[in-house]
């Protein structure tokens, strides 16, 4: 029996010995072939960056990118947006070459390179880089195959920049520099840039202010400030603009006989889509009667509604500003119970760009209402019982309002500005009483509402970091451009790169609004999860894009 058990016990432990070599054996192969198969997949990956390589340094030898070559993609036509430029109808004042006017040249240099001696030639030193009449930049960087065999088509931008030769001679220009319209962060360093940039660089004879809008071509009242580069130098650090600006005014008969009397040839004009149309009125009158002035528009405004440029001066700063309201809004109603809601406030008149920036960045929005998406108060799509939702989740709720929303609910307002705009009812207030009323009828607690406007606020801010570096390359690219000979355009940032545009195409279609139904919308619906109110789209139309945001 104890035998038995012996060969049992020993039979069971060489199985156990069988069974554990074949389970190793099993580990080996398969880390073996796993092995094999990795050194394979290496092998095959060096292999094909190898390949890639000797491609890519072929092509390049040969004097194109690296890449692989798209055979289905290519860009047949390329549309400019003209330019007017002023040598159409006048003679060159100027036969010199450009040069930096605030530099001296370097003609001669020490056995140490990194210590050059300067000897100055007197009149100037050479650019770095002078851009060509002919360099564009392409509008729709986003392409893909054409359908059905058609043509990739794209309009084209003029790049900007100085330039080689110039139409005026700098030491004969006598500039005016206008801002219009509602206030905008930055405003200050487009006046003082634009007053460096045609003084130190180009040493032009003599800047003036013009005070207080287009109104100050004519108001007695209002006689201009001659501006220097000591009176602007701290102007950048206070919001605001030092010259003033008005709704309203405007005469073109008044203003052309001031250019005239006052013998200025480069004019500077600083506004919203309203202002850029008056801007062009005075180049046209210009143009009418033979007069060589130059105009050039600088888009401003905090709503972002400007078509075609990346974005408007002013909009980063005001949405920027618009974080601690909202913060302020989210601390009340978190703080204050039951059922607190907090209600923001934000400027936009027709397009909701602020709000639903201010409300991606700030990530604290829980509902987001804007010009461009109609207001549903109740059922199953209504903000009032998802507020109310949202509330009994986390305790409260921050709502963020464009001016301009809600149209549809308060009716159209008769009553305009001064410059025709229309007059908003009162969205805000409008909202926080349904909101009351919703949470009264809804629940036994009811809300707490606290309403924060900050519209001016965030308006009248200096300008930050970001916008500030913006001020500065439109306001220099507008001095290149006007002393180059250019004129009837306006600078901004298209694709990242600073370009002249034509001001009749972008005022055609500014103001511009947000897309209902782009990614920048369903970004705001994914961070908010609030329904989707945007109307169906109508068959047959083709979603576009917010240029900030792709
Ligand atoms: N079509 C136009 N022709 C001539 N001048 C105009 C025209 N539209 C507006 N203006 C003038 O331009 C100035 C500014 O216009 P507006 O008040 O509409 O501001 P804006 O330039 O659109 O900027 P904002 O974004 O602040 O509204 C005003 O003096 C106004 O009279
Ligand atoms: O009260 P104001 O100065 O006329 O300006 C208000 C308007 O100006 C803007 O800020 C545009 O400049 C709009 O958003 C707003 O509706």
């Amino acid at each position: 029996m104890d035998k038995l058990k012996g060969l049992n016990t020993s039979l069971a432990v060489t199985a156990a010995v069988c069974a554990s070599t074949a389970l190793l054996t099993y580990i080996i192969c398969n880390l073996r072939s796993r092995d094999e198969e990795q050194s394979q997949r290496s092998a095959t990956a060096a292999k094909r960056a190898s390949e890639r390589t000797v491609k890519d340094k072929s092509q390049v030898q040969e004097g194109k990118p690296k890449g692989t070559l798209l055979n289905d993609l290519s860009l047949q036509e390329i549309y400019l947006w003209e330019v007017e430029h002023l040598g159409a109808h006048f003679k060159s004042e100027f036969t010199g070459m450009n040069k930096m006017k605030n530099q001296s040249a370097y003609s001669e240099y020490t056995s140490e390179p990194s210590s050059p001696v300067a000897v100055s030639t007197g009149d100037g030193s050479d650019y770095n880089k002078l851009i060509s009449n002919h360099e564009v930049i392409i509008a729709d960087i986003k392409q893909k195959p054409a359908a059905g065999g058609g043509v990739n088509r794209t309009r084209a931008y003029v790049r900007a920049g100085p330039r080689k030769h110039l139409h005026f001679n700098p030491s004969g220009v006598t500039a005016a520099i206008v801002t219009c319209g509602g206030l905008c962060p930055g405003l200050n360093n487009v006046i003082r840039e634009l007053t460096n940039t045609l003084i130190h660089l180009y040493g032009a004879k003599k800047v003036l202010g013009i005070r207080g809008g287009y109104a100050g071509f004519y108001t007695d009242a209002w006689q201009p400030i001659e501006l220097t580069p000591e009176i602007v130098n701290n102007i950048h650090h206070e919001g605001g603009t030092f010259l003033g600006s008005s709704r309203g005014g405007f005469d073109i008969d008044k203003t052309v006989a001031f250019l005239k009397k006052h013998k200025i040839n480069q004019l500077y004009v600083i506004g919203g889509d309203g202002t850029h149309r008056g801007a062009f009125r005075i180049h046209e009158e210009c143009m009418k009667l033979k007069m060589n002035v130059g105009v050039c528009g600088i888009p401003k405004t905090i709503d972002n509604d400007v078509d075609h440029i990346d974005r408007s001066f002013g909009f980063s700063s005001a949405v920027q500003a618009a974080q601690s309201a909202i913060r302020t809004a989210k601390t009340e109603a978190s703080c204050n119970l039951p059922n607190g809601i907090g209600i923001v406030k934000l400027m936009g008149r027709s397009a909701g760009f602020v709000a639903v920036h201010a409300a991606m960045s700030s990530g604290d929005v829980d509902l987001c209402l804007v010009p461009e998406i109609p207001i549903v108060l109740e059922g199953e799509k209504g903000c009032l019982p998802f507020l109310q939702r949202r509330v009994k989740e986390q305790g409260f709720a921050v709502v963020v309002v464009a001016e301009g929303a809600g149209e549809e609910l308060l009716g159209e307002s008769t009553e305009t500005d001064a410059s025709g705009n229309k007059k908003l009812p009162a969205i805000g207030e409008f909202l926080k009483s349904k909101i009351n009323e919703f949470f009264k009828k809804n629940d036994p607690q009811g809300a707490t509402v606290k309403y924060v406007d900050p519209s001016y606020i965030i308006r009248s801010c200096p300008a930050n970091a970001a916008d500030s570096l913006y001020c500065m390359q439109l306001a220099q690219n507008a001095v290149h451009g006007l002393m180059a000979g250019y004129t009837g355009f306006s600078v901004g940032l298209c694709n990242n790169r600073m370009v002249l545009l034509p001001i009749p195409y972008l005022v055609e279609t500014s103001p511009r609004h947000m897309d209902a139904h782009g990614r920048t919308w369903e970004r705001v619906l994914s961070i908010t999860r609030q329904p989707n109110t945007a109307k169906p789209m109508k068959p047959g139309e083709v979603v576009s894009y917010a240029p900030m945001l792709r």
